[in-house]
């Protein structure tokens, strides 16, 4: 916190700067709860005491590799450390036993080889320059020594490298624990790296922040046997957007599959009676349809060999497809007044045979699915009453049905996954990897209480 009673003329301050947050330069006049300061881009400031830092003229121009090191821990001095050792390469920081990664947008294949396993293999966290491996031998040593299960979390903003980081970290543990006695069988940190396709086609979207980001937190177990061999696997799921399925803001997408589903050969797309997505009203929300980078085409055939892969038949992924495609037709039903006071109906030829289409691919009975959408039922103790519902509040409950459609098809995915990793129920330790997205701010908040509940699970997570 700023001490107004510390600055004098010649003190060295941090400032704040609309253009670049933060500012440095010298006090050259103090004047009550104000002081004028003459920053080292040139320009001359006045400012209030209250808003401006103490800046640690001590610290060399790389930056430290331990932000306990500083003399002043705020907000100016951990960035202006931050840029320093970004300047020369170095993306890896450490505040005591937390590392803070700096997205470097550029492949650096020589920080992640074989050698810099090696080294960092057995060395205490402090020893080497900061790393997630470091981070992973700590809690992979302390498993062993202590015979305690460990988690590492991985936190920040969507787009930070979280993802990235994780895969690093799984990476070192598997080398850890790595199965000597059966080199021919696939390591399961393969196994959990060939699931990745499927996951992120079914819960990764395009974002303002990161074209391929992961809308559902993750936590990856590894598990341990009693000499600390990894035994088994297992991935769990939290929290994904379900708000996404029914609702895309621009320039923002809905989940990759969707997309990938219309882009198939074309006999497979008849089959799913699907086309343009432009077409589809759970995608056309947004104007972003193609994606630079991604090619839906390909992402397809890509997806259809992971879930080979991992062990899902023909005729699961058929059906995974089928309940894909039945989303989006799902979404296209639109609805007019009944007959009725207050009650609806689906709005004209073209949102009937929507519907239909939809229970063809759910396998359910068209009547049944439009009966579910237009009217509720609520059950009493005695009796069940149905209740019709006006255009509005069918239209809700249809995107209600696609959204639980959608993520009980992606808890499937999940458990199919694990089926295929193999978990180990009898292992003696595990390490989890929490990979969870962080916060973001968007012009109007899509689902209000899922941000609120998702906030107050982080706020007790960081507990
Ligand atoms: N250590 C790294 N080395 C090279 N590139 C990286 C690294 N970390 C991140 N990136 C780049 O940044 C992109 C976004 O990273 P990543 O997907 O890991 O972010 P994220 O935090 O998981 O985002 P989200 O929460 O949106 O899923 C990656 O696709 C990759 O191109």
């Amino acid at each position: 916190m700023a001490a107004s009673s510390a600055f004098m003329a010649g003190s060295h301050v941090w400032v704040e700067d609309p253009d670049d947050a933060w500012i440095d330069g010298e006090v050259i006049e103090v004047k009550g709860d104000e002081i004028k300061v003459k920053c080292t881009s040139n320009k001359t400031i006045v400012a209030k005491t209250s808003s401006a830092h103490p800046k640690d003229t001590e610290v060399p121009p790389t930056g430290v590799d331990d932000m306990t090191k500083l003399a002043y821990l705020h907000e100016p001095g951990v960035l202006q450390n931050l840029k320093c050792r970004y300047d020369v390469n170095e993306i890896y920081t450490y505040t005591g036993s937390i590392l803070i990664a700096v997205n470097p947008f550029q492949r650096l294949p020589h920080l992640y080889d074989m050698q810099v396993m090696k080294k960092y293999k057995g060395v205490a966290l402090g020893e080497l320059s900061p790393h997630p491996f470091a981070v992973a031998d700590s809690a992979y040593r302390q498993m062993i020594n202590e015979s305690i299960s460990q988690a590492i979390l991985v936190s920040g903003e969507s787009g930070a490298g979280k993802t990235e980081s994780t895969k690093m970290l799984m990476r070192y543990l598997a080398y850890m624990g790595g199965r000597v006695d059966n080199s021919e069988e696939r390591s399961v940190e393969q196994k959990v790296l060939e699931s990745n396709p499927v996951l992120e086609a079914f819960g990764n979207a395009k974002t303002v922040r990161n074209n391929n980001s992961s809308r559902f937190g993750k936590f990856v177990e590894l598990q341990f046997d009693q000499r600390g061999r990894i035994s088994g696997a297992a991935i769990r799921t939290y929290l994904l957007e379900r708000s996404r399925v029914c609702q895309v803001s621009d320039p923002e997408r809905n989940y990759h599959c969707f997309y990938m589903l219309c882009a198939a050969p074309k006999e497979e797309v008849d089959k799913y009676k699907l086309g343009n997505p432009k077409t589809f009203h759970y995608l056309n929300q947004s104007n972003c349809i193609e994606l630079d980078a991604i090619n839906d085409s390909e992402e397809y055939l890509a997806t259809r060999r992971a879930m080979d892969v991992v062990g899902m038949s023909q005729e699961e992924q058929d059906a995974i497809f089928r309940v894909v495609a039945g989303i989006l037709h799902l979404g296209n039903v639109d609805f007019a007044k009944g007959k009725e006071t207050d009650s609806s109906q689906p709005k004209d030829d073209k949102s009937r045979l929507h519907l239909k289409t939809t229970a063809e691919l759910f396998m359910c009975d068209d009547k049944a699915l439009e009966e579910s959408l237009c009217k509720r039922v609520f059950v009493t103790r005695d009796e069940s009453i149905i209740k019709a519902l006006d255009p509005d509040a069918a239209a809700l409950s249809r995107d209600a049905l696609a959204k639980i459609v959608y993520s009980k098809l992606f808890d499937w995915l999940v458990e199919k996954i694990n089926v295929a990793i193999g978990q180990d129920m009898d292992s003696k330790f595990l390490i989890g990897v929490l990979d969870i997205y962080g916060f973001e701010s968007f012009k109007t908040n899509r689902c209000l209480t899922g941000m609120l509940c998702f906030r107050h699970l982080r706020e007790l997570l960081f507990l």
